[in-house]
């Protein structure tokens, strides 16, 4: 008998297959359908032309998240409440369990399905959003659709796709203390390229990978598509199985046989890959873009790089275009970049974890006066721990504005949209022109650099800043070169 060596990616995937022709792409049945209002009316309208209902509304959970208010939970937006009313119409008609703006489990589609317990290994899961890859910390292969894909899934449960891939990035070696999942994810697109990963999904692995906790893993398989990959995935180990006994275990009457099922799912020995990428992270420092695609990025310690020093044309040209737009000039230090706005949330980095790396940051400090920060948490069960642990307080305390759960400024489509030429520090995963509103020139950074600038005023990392109670925002820039 021979066997065949199969990797993580290549064994969910086959396990998913309801037919197969050559030449043709594959007809995979989706084991778990998350929907928001943005993404999901002109899918249900097609629906509803077709005359078909919905197949699996158990399999589907819709959220409102984009269009939400975080200051009010009144919607004054015209076209952002007509889509949150469409949605409740639509999963009212077609049975669909949705978390209602004003509910305790709303939030972000991909912080609320993984903390309820929705997400699990193995599973396949797609949603009409690119974050989907978020899911894969789980072991799980998720993909973002586009709306003809939602409308494909909401009338069959299942989904034709071109099998993609198989890369293996395995970061080798344990990052210093200061270095965070979304520093190594950071790292990797600005080391590979914003395109480096087009038709591929990932696999994460290396000791690096392994010791992040659940939400470390979601930060980093979240921005898998900003390297142009279609998923990234990372193997269950203990770490997902803690994780889900407290939150899916309770319910699941067959948990001893779905953890033997879990076990199963990793790369076997030998199995092969069609790219390999390693990245060595044992000297890696916290990154920041500086640049309009998130794969423009270099360490915080560093400059803004000239243009020349790239090595194709039209990486020379995608440089000098970004510069302009940010009003940057080569080098200038990162750290001398003045910065009007911080937003700490969103999908990539909005969890309880995020907020408290950030809270310890801030915590006895004050934000520079001339920085507003916004804290918006990923979910309002995100939002109610904070509360318990006296995290708002430490943001309240610190001048920042404490606010409800949702998409908020990481795309400006509701009322978080910042006005006028502004520079951000953004804890979120997007850096294009005119994502948080139409001028705003935003550096991607972690939750930890995020709170540090808005003391500084500055981009800043937290070993820059004076011990609590002693530093004030002048003084830093008084220091400043
Ligand atoms: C609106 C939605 C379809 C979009 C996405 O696909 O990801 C948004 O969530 C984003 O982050 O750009
Ligand atoms: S938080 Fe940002 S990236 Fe995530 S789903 Fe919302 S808009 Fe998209």
């Amino acid at each position: 008998m021979t066997t065949t060596r199969r990797n993580l990616i290549e064994k969910v995937w086959e396990s998913h297959v309801v037919d197969q022709a050559p030449g043709e792409p594959d007809l995979l049945y989706i084991d778990l359908h998350l929907l928001h209002e943005a993404s999901s009316p002109q899918a249900f309208d097609g629906l509803q032309l077709a005359g078909r209902r919905v197949r699996r509304p158990d399999l589907s959970l819709a959220l409102e998240d984009h269009n939400v208010p975080t200051d009010t939970l009144l919607v004054k937006d015209a076209m952002g409440g007509a889509q949150l009313e469409r949605l409740r119409q639509n999963c009212e008609e077609q049975g669909i369990e949705l978390f209602s703006l004003g509910d305790h489990r709303q939030g972000i589609v991909h912080v609320v399905a993984p903390e309820l317990g929705f997400v699990r290994p193995g599973m396949t899961v797609v949603c009409g959003d690119s974050h989907t890859s978020t899911h894969g910390a789980f072991g799980a292969l998720a993909f973002g659709v586009g709306t003809s894909d939602v409308e494909h899934v909401l009338a069959t449960q299942t989904l034709t796709l071109q099998r993609p891939k198989t890369m293996s990035v395995e970061f080798v070696g344990e990052p210093p203390t200061d270095v965070t999942p979304k520093d190594l994810i950071l790292a990797l697109i600005a080391n590979i390229g914003a395109n480096g990963a087009n038709g591929y999904a990932i696999e994460y692995r290396g000791c690096a990978v392994q010791n992040l906790s659940m939400e470390g893993r979601m930060t980093v398989c979240n921005m898998s598509i900003e390297a142009g990959a279609r998923a990234g995935l990372i193997a269950p180990d203990d770490t997902t199985l803690e994780y889900l006994r407290e939150r899916w275990g309770p319910a699941a009457a067959d948990w001893d046989e779905a953890v033997d099922h879990w076990r199963s799912l990793r790369t076997d020995e030998g199995a092969v890959f069609d790219r390999t990428v390693q990245l060595d992270v044992t000297t890696l420092k916290p990154f920041v873009t500086w640049g309009t695609n998130p794969g423009q990025a270099v360490p915080l310690d560093s400059a803004v790089p000239t243009p020349d020093s790239f090595g194709t044309g039209a990486e020379r040209e995608a440089a000098r275009w970004a510069l302009e737009y940010m009003g940057l000039a080569p080098d200038v230090s990162m750290r001398d970049l003045d910065i009007d706005t911080v937003f700490l949330g969103s999908c990539t980095n909005g969890r309880i974890e995020d907020l408290r790396a950030a809270a310890d940051v801030l915590r006895g400090r004050t934000l520079a006066p001339t920085v507003r920060m916004l804290v918006v948490p990923g979910s309002m069960a995100v939002r109610a721990e904070a509360e318990t642990e006296g995290l708002d307080q430490v943001f309240l305390d610190a001048g920042a504005e404490w606010r409800l759960s949702g998409c908020s400024m990481c795309m400006g489509i509701n009322a978080d949209r910042l006005q006028g030429i502004q520079r951000v520090a953004s804890t979120s995963n997007r850096n294009y022109e005119g994502r948080q509103g139409t001028h705003a020139r935003t550096h991607l950074v972690s939750p930890a650099v995020a709170a540090a600038t808005a003391v500084a005023g500055r981009l800043a990392a937290p070993t820059e800043l004076p011990a609590p109670g002693r530093g004030s925002a002048p003084h830093l820039q008084g220091e400043k070169a």
